[in-house]
C-alpha cells in the first residue's frame, strides 16, 4: 500500500502517536530524513560556440520574469534577430574570460567552489543531516534536476538559496518559480523554503567592507571614487513594484556607513543595459567616463550584486568598463572582485543558511 511504503519522517523517527502501528514486518527500510541546501545562481552556456550561445540566451531570454513583453511580439524578434546575431557578441565574450582548464565558464567554476566550502563547514555543524548541491536557472546543473537529486537522496526538506544579495524579479523570482515549477511536477513534494534578499545582512556587508578595504591596501594608487555597479534593469520594473533599485541604492549605504566615508566617494550606478527600453541609471560605462572628465585619475569598481565573478564582471567591467575610463583621461582603475568563495563570504552563506533553518534541524 502506498500509503505504508512512503511513511513519513515522524512515523519513521519518533516513538508514540506518529508510527504505524500496524505497518508489515517487511515495511522497506528508508534513509533518515535529510534537509538539502541548494545555492542557485543565474546559469551560464555549456560552451562558446554559436548553438550553445543561442540555445542558453534563447532560454534566457524568453523567460517573461527578464524580457516581460507580451510573446507574440517578443518571440519573433527574438527568434529571428536577436538570436541571430547575439551568440556571437556574447561568445566572443565569454571566450575572453572563458575557464580554459575545466571548459566551463568562471560563474560554474565559483559556485561549484561556494558548494564545496559551504558544504564543508554545514557538515562540521549539522554531520550528515545536511546536503548541499547547486544549481542554475538556465543551463546546467539544472534547477530540476538538482532537487530530484537531492530528494531522491532523502532531503524532505530543501532550502532554496538564489545568490542574489538584492532581490530582483528577473533573478530571484524566477529562480524561485523555477523550483516551484518542479515541485508541480511531483506526486510527493518536498517542503521548501527560499532564501530572502540578504543585502543588509551584517555578515554579507562585512565582507563586502573587508573585500574593498583589500582592494584600496593592494592598489597602485588610493581611490578617490568607489562606484559600486550593479546590473541594471528597466525603471518600468521599479515603477511595477520590483525593489531591486531600493536594494541597490540601500546596499551603497550600508556600505559606505561600514567604510566611513563621504558622499563623495562613492556612488551607485548600473550596467549592462539591454533593449531600447529605459533602464535604471545612470549607466556605469557613462559615468566613469564622465568621472574621468571631471579630473578623478583614480577609481575602483565594486559589483555588489554579483556573488560570483561572471561575464558580467570579468568583461565587462573589467574590460569595456575600465576602457571607457582610461580612454576619458583615467589613470588607474582598480576592480574589486565579486565575493566569489572568500572565507568570509561563505561564512556569512553559512550564517544565512543557519538562521533560515531554523526549527528544521
Ligand atoms: C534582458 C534583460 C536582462 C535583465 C533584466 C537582467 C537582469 C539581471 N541579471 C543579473 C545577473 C546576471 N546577468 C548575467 C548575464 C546576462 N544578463 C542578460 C540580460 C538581462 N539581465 C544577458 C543577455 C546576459 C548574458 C550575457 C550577455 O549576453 O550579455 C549574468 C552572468 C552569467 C554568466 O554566465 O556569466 C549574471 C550573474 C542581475 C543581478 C539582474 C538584475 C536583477
Ligand atoms: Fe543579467
Ligand atoms: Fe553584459
Amino acid at each position: 500500500m502506498p500509503a505504508l511504503e512512503h511513511s513519513s519522517d515522524a512515523e519513521r523517527d519518533s516513538p508514540g502517536e506518529g508510527r504505524l502501528r500496524h505497518a508489515p514486518a517487511e515495511h522497506p527500510a528508508l534513509p533518515r530524513a535529510k534537509v538539502g541546501v541548494v545555492l542557485v545562481n543565474l546559469g551560464t552556456p555549456d560552451a562558446t560556440d554559436y548553438w550553445s550561445m543561442r540555445r542558453y540566451l534563447g532560454e534566457f531570454l524568453s523567460d517573461r520574469r527578464v524580457v516581460d513583453y507580451s510573446r507574440w511580439l517578443w518571440q519573433p524578434l527574438l527568434q529571428l534577430v536577436i538570436l541571430t546575431r547575439r551568440p556571437f557578441i556574447s561568445g566572443k565574450a565569454y571566450r575572453s574570460i572563458w575557464n580554459q582548464e575545466r571548459d566551463e565558464s568562471p560563474l560554474l567554476t565559483i559556485t561549484r567552489e561556494q558548494t564545496e566550502k559551504l558544504s564543508e563547514r554545514l557538515e562540521t555543524a549539522y554531520g550528515d543531516q545536511v546536503e548541499v548541491d547547486f544549481c542554475m536557472r538556465y543551463g546546467n546543473p539544472s534547477t530540476d534536476s538538482v532537487l530530484r537529486r537531492l530528494q531522491a537522496r532523502g532531503c524532505e526538506r530543501i532550502l532554496f538559496f538564489p545568490l542574489y544579495p538584492q532581490y530582483g524579479s528577473p533573478t530571484t523570482a524566477t529562480a524561485n518559480d523555477q523550483a516551484f515549477r518542479t515541485l508541480m511536477r511531483l506526486k510527493w513534494q518536498p517542503a521548501i523554503r527560499t532564501v530572502p534578499a540578504y543585502y543588509r545582512h551584517p555578515a554579507y556587508l562585512e565582507a563586502l567592507t573587508a573585500s574593498v578595504r583589500e582592494a584600496y591596501a593592494a592598489a597602485e594608487s588610493t581611490p578617490e571614487v568607489l562606484v559600486a555597479s550593479y546590473h541594471g534593469v528597466p525603471k518600468r520594473y521599479l515603477d511595477e513594484g520590483d525593489p531591486y533599485y531600493c536594494h541597490c541604492r540601500q546596499t551603497t549605504r550600508l556600505l559606505q556607513e561600514r567604510l566611513g566615508v563621504d558622499d563623495a566617494a562613492i556612488e551607485t550606478t548600473f550596467q549592462s543595459k539591454f533593449g531600447p527600453e529605459e533602464w535604471v541609471g545612470p549607466a556605469t560605462v557613462e559615468r566613469v567616463a564622465e568621472l574621468a572628465r571631471q579630473g578623478r585619475r583614480h577609481i575602483a569598481v565594486i559589483s555588489p550584486a554579483f556573488s560570483a565573478d561572471c561575464v558580467e564582471t570579468l568583461e565587462e567591467v573589467q574590460q569595456e568598463i575600465r576602457d571607457a575610463f582610461l580612454a576619458a583621461g583615467g589613470e588607474t582603475f582598480t576592480y574589486v572582485p565579486c565575493l566569489n568563495a572568500r572565507d568570509d563570504h561563505v561564512a556569512a552563506l553559512e550564517a544565512i543558511v543557519r538562521q533560515e533553518l531554523a526549527g528544521w534541524l
